[in-house]
């Protein structure tokens, strides 16, 4: 079901060419464009909040990424959330580095309250301490929680009332009933910066052509970490880790439904 459903947003998203709205980091939001065009879509970074509502009605999706969160920005976020939720399209929400700090933990709260969020994507720390478990992380990378990650994805879910992608070792995406999980990925995605930012972007792109937010939650996910596996194994002895990215911007450009369907691996 969810198969047929991902082969047929890969067909289409290059075809539609879906306009998504970031409001993101100033560290990977120039790969976050890019991955956007990478897949299809088409991006647009717009902050100022004198023009966020006006700019959320042209775009297809919102995606909200708290990486470099201040008070600007974050008002900026709300004004846009609030509109992009009048206008019907979905809210994709990046919560970087929650728990590090109580202040971003507070304001990913404030949003959550104020912003129907339709989709969440980050690492497991992030995630367990935005459903207000007390998580031991020093940044933006992922730490130990006491749960597993299916565990968490579902309670996530639910608790949020969002679809909820926790992305690692192994991925698992969770409605609040189903939960699955992708096997796919290679550890060197975690070396360079950006990989789980993109891959909300991903799904950003793949949400904003289909009310199926679950299917499209799975594709930006499983289209990251398939893409991440091919790039590592087209490298070639004393090619490092500039390479690597180059090359996982390359599979992300050049995968297809066929590509996909053969790689991909549920867990
Ligand atoms: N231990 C790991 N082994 C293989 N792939 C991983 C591992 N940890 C993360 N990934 C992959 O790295 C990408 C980014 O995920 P992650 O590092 O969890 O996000 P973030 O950068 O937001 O912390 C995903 O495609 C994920 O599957
Ligand atoms: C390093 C860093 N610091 C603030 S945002 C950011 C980027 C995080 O990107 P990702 O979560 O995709 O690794
Ligand atoms: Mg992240």
């Amino acid at each position: 079901m969810h198969v047929l459903v991902i082969k047929d947003l890969l067909n289409k998203i290059k075809i539609q060419n879906p306009l998504v709205h970031h409001i993101t980091n100033n560290v990977t939001i120039n790969d976050c464009a890019n991955v956007t065009l990478a897949i299809g879509g088409s991006p647009v970074m717009a902050t100022s909040i004198e023009e966020v509502a006006d700019m959320v009605n042209l775009a297809n999706a919102l995606v909200i990424n708290f990486g470099t969160i201040d008070d600007q920005t974050f008002d900026a976020m709300i004004l846009a959330g609030k509109a992009a939720n009048e206008k019907g399209i979905p809210v994709i929400f990046d919560p970087v580095g929650v728990g590090a700090t109580p202040f971003r933990t507070k304001k990913a709260q404030e949003l959550l309250n104020k912003v129907s969020v339709s989709i969440v994507r980050g690492n497991a720390t992030e995630v367990y301490a935005l459903i207000g478990g007390d998580a031991q992380t020093r940044g933006v990378d992922a730490g130990k929680i006491p749960l597993s990650n299916e565990t968490l994805a579902l309670k996530a879910a639910k608790d949020l009332k969002a679809i909820t992608v926790i992305s690692g070792q192994l991925d698992v995406i969770s409605n609040g009933e189903e939960t699955i999980s992708i096997a796919n990925g290679d550890i060197w995605l975690t070396r360079i910066t950006g990989t789980g930012c993109m891959t909300t972007s991903l799904i950003g792109c793949f949400a904003s052509i289909t009310k199926d937010f679950f299917s499209a939650a799975i594709a930006g996910m499983s289209v990251m970490s398939l893409s991440g596996e091919r790039a590592k194994s087209r490298l070639k002895e004393n090619e490092g880790i500039g390479t690597y990215r180059v090359m996982l911007m390359d599979e992300i450009s050049l995968i297809t439904a066929e590509i996909w369907e053969e790689g991909v691996r549920f867990g």
